[in-house]
Parts: C-alpha cells; sequence; structure tokens
C-alpha cells in the first residue's frame, strides 16, 4: 500500500490498456541506467538515496541553527533563485497557515524569500517589511555565483551590518552553498558564517531534501523528521520497476505516452491555494529535467477552482494538446460547514449543512469528467493529508518521476545548458570582464 495513489481511471479513452505494458521493457532499461548509473546525467542521482543516505551531523545542525533563529529573529529571508528557494518556499506554504506571516500569535519568524528576481521595487518592499526588526538570513546558491542571489545577498548583507555592525553581522548570515568552490563558498570561509552544503550528487531542483530546502523550512517550525521519513517511505514504496507496482514510473510512462500524441503541454493542478507553490518547484523539475535538445513535455499549472473562471474556458474547448495531473488532497487540514439562513437569496439551501471540501470534492469530480469529455486526458494524485511525511512522500514521488521520465524521452534529466544563453547575454551587456566581444555583438542588434 503506498501512502499516496495515482488514479489513472479516466485515461481510458486515451490510452489503450496494452499500451502501458508496451512502455514496461522500456521504463525497466531506464530504472536500471537509474540505479545502476550508467544513464546520461548519472552524477546527479543522489536524490535517489537522499532519504535514507542523508548526513546526520548537518541535519543536526540544521535544526540547532534553526532554534536559534527562531529564538534571535523575528523575521527570516531565504535568498537564492530556482531550486535553491522554490522547495522550501513549497514545502512551507504546503504546511504552514495560509497566511503565516501575518498571523498575529506565532512561535516562528515570518519567512520571506528574495534573490529570485532583479526586481528592485521586491526588494525595497522586503526591507520595508523588515524595518527595524531582527532578521536572519539564509544564502543559498549552488554554484555560489548566480547574480540574482548575489545582489540580494549585498543588499541584506548591507542591512544587516547597519543594524548589528560588522562582526555581530556574520552571526545572522547563513550560507548554504557548495562544500569546496564559488564565490559564496570563499567569502563563508572569510567572513566565518555559518555554513551548510548542498551535496555534489544533486542539483538544485532535487535539493530540496537538503540543507537547501531545510534549513528554511525547519525555521518556519516544520518537523523535519517527518519530512525525511516520508521521503524514506517513497524511496522504499517505489523500488520495483515494475509497472504494476510502481506508481510513480506509471505516472512517468502515462505522460510520456500521452507526450507522444500530441498532449505536450502538462498542467499540474490543486485545489487549495497552499499548493499553488509546489506547482512553482515541480514546474522547475520538471521542465529544466525535460526541456531539451527540441524535445519535452511543457509544464504549467493552475489552482483551482480560481483558475476554472480564468484559464477554464481554454482547458475545456482550446487547442487540444493538454494533459491533466491534479492534486488533490483527500483529508483539508480544516473543514467548514455551509451555514443555514432563513431565506435563500442565495440559492444556496440546497448545500446548507454540507461541509466546504464536500463542494470542492464535488468540484473537482465535475471537473475531471467535464476536462475528460473535452478531450483532456486527466491523472489524480490523491493526497491524504497536509502534513510533513505526504509532503516528502509526494516530493520523492515526482523526482523519481521525473528522473525515469527523461531517461523514456532519451535526454539527460540531470543538466540545464539551456540556462547558460541568457546569462551569457546580460554579463555581456552588462560589462562584465571577459564578454566584451559579445557585448559588442549584442548591443549592435539591439
Ligand atoms: O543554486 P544556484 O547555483 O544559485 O542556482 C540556482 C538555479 O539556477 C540554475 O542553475 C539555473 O541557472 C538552476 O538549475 C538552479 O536551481
Amino acid at each position: 500500500m503506498t501512502h499516496i495513489k495515482f488514479d489513472t481511471s479516466k485515461l481510458k479513452p486515451f490510452v489503450h490498456e496494452n499500451e502501458l505494458a508496451e512502455m514496461q521493457a522500456l521504463v525497466t532499461a531506464c530504472d536500471q541506467e537509474l540505479r545502476a548509473g550508467t544513464g546520461a546525467g548519472h552524477d546527479f542521482r543522489g536524490f535517489l538515496d537522499l532519504p535514507q543516505n542523508y548526513d546526520q551531523t548537518e541535519f543536526a545542525r540544521i535544526k540547532t541553527a534553526a532554534q536559534k533563529i527562531q529564538n534571535d529573529s523575528e523575521v527570516f529571508i531565504g535568498i537564492g533563485i530556482g531550486g535553491s528557494y522554490l522547495g522550501a518556499r513549497a514545502a512551507i506554504d504546503f504546511l504552514s497557515s495560509t497566511f503565516y506571516n501575518v498571523k498575529n500569535e506565532r512561535d516562528v519568524p515570518e519567512v520571506y524569500f528574495c534573490g529570485n528576481s532583479i526586481s528592485p521595487n521586491y526588494l525595497a518592499d522586503l526591507l520595508a517589511v523588515i524595518g527595524d526588526r531582527d532578521f536572519s538570513i539564509n544564502v543559498i546558491s549552488k554554484s555560489g555565483t548566480t547574480t540574482e542571489p548575489s545582489i540580494a545577498f549585498r543588499i541584506l548583507k548591507a542591512k544587516l551590518i547597519e543594524k548589528y555592525g560588522e562582526e555581530a553581522a556574520k552571526g545572522r548570515i547563513y550560507a548554504t552553498t557548495d562544500r569546496a568552490k564559488g564565490a559564496l563558498k570563499s567569502e563563508a570561509d572569510a567572513e566565518d558564517y555559518a555554513e551548510f552544503v548542498v551535496p555534489d550528487d544533486l542539483g538544485g531542483r532535487f535539493s530540496v531534501l537538503s540543507a537547501v530546502g531545510l534549513l528554511p523550512i525547519a525555521v518556519a517550525g516544520i518537523d523535519l523528521d517527518q519530512l525525511m521519513a516520508g521521503a524514506a517511505a517513497a524511496r522504499s514504496d517505489y523500488q520495483d520497476s515494475d509497472l504494476e507496482q510502481n506508481e510513480a514510473y506509471q505516472y512517468a510512462a502515462l505522460r510520456n505516452i500521452l507526450y507522444r500524441k500530441g498532449y505536450t503541454t502538462e498542467l499540474l493542478e490543486n485545489y487549495e491555494p497552499n499548493l499553488q507553490y509546489f506547482g512553482e518547484w515541480w514546474k522547475q523539475l520538471a521542465g529544466e529535467s525535460e526541456g531539451k535538445d527540441q524535445k519535452g513535455i511543457f509544464p504549467a499549472s493552475a489552482n483551482f477552482s480560481t483558475d476554472l473562471h480564468s484559464l477554464g474556458q481554454y482547458i475545456q474547448e482550446g487547442r487540444r494538446n493538454l494533459m491533466e495531473t491534479v492534486l488533490i488532497i483527500d483529508q483539508p487540514r480544516y473543514d467548514l460547514e455551509i451555514p443555514r439562513t432563513a431565506d435563500n437569496l442565495d440559492g444556496l439551501q440546497y448545500l446548507e449543512g454540507k461541509s466546504m471540501d464536500y463542494v470542492n470534492k464535488k468540484a473537482y469530480e465535475g471537473v475531471v469528467l467535464a476536462h475528460t469529455d473535452g478531450g483532456v486526458p486527466v491523472m489524480s494524485v490523491h493526497l491524504p493529508k497536509q502534513d510533513a511525511y505526504t509532503l516528502g512522500y509526494t516530493i520523492y514521488f515526482f523526482e523519481i518521476a521525473i528522473a525515469i521520465s527523461g531517461y523514456l524521452n532519451g535526454i539527460n534529466p540531470f543538466n540545464q545548458p539551456g540556462v547558460e544563453a541568457y546569462k551569457q547575454n546580460m554579463f555581456a551587456l552588462l560589462g562584465r570582464p571577459g564578454y566584451e566581444e559579445l557585448g559588442h555583438e549584442l548591443n549592435q542588434r539591439l
């Protein structure tokens, strides 16, 4: 019995029964490549065993640092971009109050993220939110040289120094970076910041269960042991390459079957606003892993029922290249009853006494049938609860599925060469030393 359930019951009009079985040989080969390390990008398979083999000493240091931050800071800032913040943001949103940063009664700091854009507005607004309150920062960059977080780090470090002075500021800077190299590593060593390691064998988008995600997640008061236990359970549940047993592999195979039939965009959907950032995390995981060699499923996300009133028309009747994967929380954190009224002015009498979750689930069922009838294949992933164990389990489900999916489509799921193109141009246009020739060429084209 797996902890989460992958439901393919509505795929019948789109996938013939034999098609999944026909994928078995390929899935078995991809599974062997992944586990034996004979596939492309094999140096970055650390996520496979991470829930079992993580560094216990580092894990304990993360918890201790989180406690210190909880005790001495009203505000905590995670600085990072892509895989260096999306997992933490997704986890904190998934597991916390929808309004965790504006709760009046709180025993953990407010948590914000920056360094994920180059917007001066965003950073100026964040500085105003911090105001003169006590704060700490966690700068997270595997390479240690990414422009967006580097700029944000400079600005926030200056604010720390202004408030606490050079020496005390250092005690409020937590650096998560490469074990040995990069500008951030050199600075952290020189300035004696508390340091945490991004393991060598993890790409950013697979790093949420390392210090990258775990320090911010722990600061937000989330139970790391439960998170890792859930991921470890998934690791043991998704060992078997048999498609009848392994639902993560089923998901990987089915989305590839559908992709080959022309369903080239996958929407990851939810019915709980707290899961919006899980969709953002998944988009990087899937997009950066699979969009290569002029192919790959385009990952998009939608939040329901909200987006049914914006994207719903397109999904129902627009271009037929969409497939959907719905994350559905079987038991929400809270439920509310729809109140009774003496009159029936709003016409809602037929819902009186029913729970909001009941209505939410009926919306889900209605949407699945409508979209299926409209020609959109829908898969669902049922999560029993919105807790840390389930989140850890679900993270692992998608990580291993996307890795296998990449191999099924014949690409290296663990590199991201295409991200460099914009960076090179930006450096050249900014006049970074060494980029003079390219800068000249680009400026002529502008
Ligand atoms: O942690 P870093 O090295 O700053 O990189 C952040 C993000 O940027 C990318 O390297 C792409 O540029 C992603 O893969 C990564 O998640």
